[in-house]
């Protein structure tokens, strides 16, 4: 189900995806669809196949069968040269290997702009700097090196360096695993912001109910190999599947809806605000 009509092609449309590990078939004509400006949640219970399906996307698995395409451009048909120029327009967040541990932070972020070979040095730097300021990290971490940094510095930097290409389509792969509740808010927020400033279109996979809830515009369910549930989070809470009922309705579900209730009535005050043209 698209989100709305007038939302232009699908940025990522799966086709019939199968995709198999010797005799393992992990995606079994699978289809998904995700469209320009949403926040695409991918669940699903272990091993059901999220990081996969996310490597799909990005050209780093094959398919069995099927289509993956990404801007419209078949993954799988792409060669080497291809593949990079459409990775130039995509970031990517990692839970793990996010920066390279033998670079300063700045040089993370610098990194993906000195491999295009094009922009002179003076030019990055201010780059740099511009990204590092959008995801809130202080000029005075510049120069530090990952293992200097908190856990959630870590995770601004790795956000930075994924938005060093000015990226129109972004990866999260459990964005806020690893971090206490508060700093966990407060990198939903950084996200939030960044996805209305910049418009992004963002495919993230996460287990963690809050996040999920606070930044979703649909929820992909997958189960049974293929995605059994697409939509907005209301509409894949009345969906009647095991996984969805002990997944989203359990003791930690209940608490997370209280806060999904809280973010839509203060959605509708803000709404209400809004003078009318
Ligand atoms: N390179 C590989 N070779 C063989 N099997 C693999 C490979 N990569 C993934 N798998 C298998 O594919 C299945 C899906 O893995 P995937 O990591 O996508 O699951 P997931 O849904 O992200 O799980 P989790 O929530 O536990 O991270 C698993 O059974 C995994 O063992």
């Amino acid at each position: 189900m698209k989100p709305d009509e007038d939302v232009g092609p699908p940025v990522v449309q799966i086709e019939r995806l199968w995709t198999k590990f010797g005799r393992t078939v992990v995606h079994q004509d699978l289809n998904l669809e995700i469209y320009a400006g949403e926040i695409l949640s991918i669940v699903g219970g272990s091993g059901t196949g999220k990081t996969v399906l996310l490597r799909q996307m990005l050209g780093l698995e094959t398919p069995a069968r099927g289509s993956v395409r990404v801007f419209g451009e078949d993954i799988s048909e792409a060669d080497a040269d291809q593949l990079q120029r459409m990775r130039n327009h995509w970031g990517m967040l990692f839970q793990q290997g996010a920066l390279y541990s033998a670079l300063t932070v700045f040089d993370n972020i610098a990194q993906p702009m000195r491999e295009l070979r094009a922009l002179p040095e003076d030019v990055i730097y201010d780059a740099v700097l511009v990204k590092m300021n959008m995801v809130g990290l202080g000029v005075e971490h510049a120069n530090k090196m990952p293992s200097d940094l908190s856990g959630g510095m870590v995770k601004r930097a790795s956000l930075a360096r994924a938005l060093a290409l000015e990226p129109r389509l972004l990866f999260l792969d459990e964005p806020t695993a690893g971090l206490d509740p508060d700093l966990s808010d407060a990198f939903v927020a950084l996200i939030q912001s960044l996805h209305r400033e910049l418009g992004l279109t963002v495919v993230m996979v996460t287990h963690d109910l809050d996040t999920l809830f606070a930044l979703s515009t649909r929820i992909a369910v997958l189960a049974e190999k293929h995605v059994i549930a697409i939509g907005p989070t209301r509409d894949i809470l009345a969906v009647d599947h095991p996984f969805i009922k002990q997944f989203f309705l359990g003791a930690r579900g209940k608490r997370a809806l209280e806060v999904l209730d809280e973010h839509e009535e203060q959605g509708d005050r803000e709404h209400a605000k809004e003078p009318e043209n």
